[in-house]
């Protein structure tokens, strides 16, 4: 794996919380997208070398309805940047870790994703991120 590609944060309100991820980043949201399959809305910004993704829901049954309504809003997930991610998978795999999805599907800012179960990482839940090239 790379370095963090990216810290998801779970947020009730994306309009209030841009605003204020702007005012303290310093930092102007870049790019807002819907994953429908995943049932969020994204906002991303950019610190430094660091992104950061705020994630609200679009339906009931989203992971992010859920976790809101089981821990609150927070950091939801840490993604990792990987080069090929079939192959880390595979990896992942034979080192005893559920994954979350048996294929890459695709997610947000151009990436092809993939989940690991937080029951198996120390409550946290992983997301191994691919840049799609164009
Ligand atoms: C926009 C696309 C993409 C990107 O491009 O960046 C995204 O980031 S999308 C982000 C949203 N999508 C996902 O989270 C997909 C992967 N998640 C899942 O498949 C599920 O959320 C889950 C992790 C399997 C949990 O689902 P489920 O088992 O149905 O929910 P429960 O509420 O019953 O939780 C079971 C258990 O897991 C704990 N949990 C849930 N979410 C998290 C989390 N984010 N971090 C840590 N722990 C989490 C939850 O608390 C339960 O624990 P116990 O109560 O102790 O059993
Ligand atoms: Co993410």
């Amino acid at each position: 794996m790379n370095k963090i590609e990216h810290i998801g944060i779970a947020v009730k309100d994306m309009e209030f919380s841009c605003s204020l991820y702007e005012r303290l980043l310093g930092a102007t949201c870049y790019k807002k997208e819907e994953v429908v399959s995943e049932g969020v809305n994204t906002a991303f910004f950019k610190t430094g070398v660091n992104k950061i993704e705020l994630l609200t829901a679009t339906t009931t049954d989203s992971p992010i309805a859920k976790f809101l309504e089981k821990k609150g809003e927070g950091i939801h997930h840490i993604a990792f940047d990987v080069d090929d991610i079939v192959a880390e998978m595979a990896r992942l795999k034979a080192e005893g870790f559920v994954l979350l999805n048996e294929e890459p599907k695709f997610g947000a800012d151009n990436k092809l994703v993939c989940f690991v179960h937080p029951k198996g990482t120390n409550g946290v839940l992983v997301e191994l991120c691919q840049e799609l090239k164009s």
